[in-house]
């Protein structure tokens, strides 16, 4: 049987990496991969556990169909390497940081990727991301843009359930990143045992 994409996405800020990092042991004791990104950001500043690469790097990875998702946004390309497919074939499930702007592509190759959106209020955002201190002001506020520029999605609350949501049969919860990080993991492992019941 076929594993199953989990496509963690947010705003910059949100959480993603803190909770990939600290929801990584209990879910690799259930067989679940994680995909390290290729990100054209410097070695030293890419803080999460992700090779950066050159734009000329990037872009020779990309024409030899190194990746199976790659995207751009904030200044950056960003790309999942093709070894995941070779996971979700074996029957793992896999846990990736997507782009929201990428949601659509990454559901036409993976139409049963579940999609979780990690939230928290803005005030809260960008206040982590001056504390994390990665980007300039300026930037900060560009990745804070670039977020109210997505629509609310609509999706089941990671409180109810990551049930398939009609008409479109596809699947995203909510997942809010504003209270302690020991919580959100609770509700992310919680929501997944859900989402296999569903899937
Ligand atoms: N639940 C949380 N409570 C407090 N701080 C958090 C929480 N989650 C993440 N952070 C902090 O917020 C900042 C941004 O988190 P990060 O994981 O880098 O976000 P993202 O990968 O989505 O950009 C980091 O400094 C991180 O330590
Ligand atoms: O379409 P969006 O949802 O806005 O996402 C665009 C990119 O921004 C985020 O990465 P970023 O470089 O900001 O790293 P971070 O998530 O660790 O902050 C996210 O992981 C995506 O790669």
């Amino acid at each position: 049987m076929q594993g199953r994409l989990i496509y963690l996405m947010g705003p910059s800020g949100s959480g993603k990496d803190s909770l990939l990092q600290a929801a990584r042991a209990p879910l690799e004791a259930h067989g679940c991969r994680f995909a390290r990104r290729v990100i054209t950001r410097s070695a030293e500043s890419v803080g999460e556990d992700a090779l950066g690469v050159t734009p000329d790097e990037f872009e020779r990875l990309q024409g030899e169909g190194a990746f199976a998702l790659s995207w751009r946004a904030n200044g950056l390309a960003y790309g999942i390497p093709r070894e995941i497919d070779d996971w979700l074939s074996a029957g793992q499930d896999v846990l990736i940081n997507g782009s929201r702007g990428h949601l659509e592509v990454a559901r036409q190759r993976y139409p049963d990727l579940l999609a979780i959106l990690l939230q928290v209020d803005e005030a809260v955002l960008r206040q982590r991301l001056l504390a994390r201190g990665r980007e300039t002001p300026e930037q900060i506020e560009q990745r804070l843009a670039r977020s109210r520029s997505f629509t609310p999605m609509g999706g089941a609350s990671a409180a109810t359930v990551a049930a398939k949501a009609p008409p479109t049969g596809e699947c995203l919860a909510i997942l809010d990143n504003s209270g302690p990080l020991q919580h959100t993991v609770s509700r992310l492992l919680h929501l997944l045992d859900e989402a296999r019941q569903c899937a």
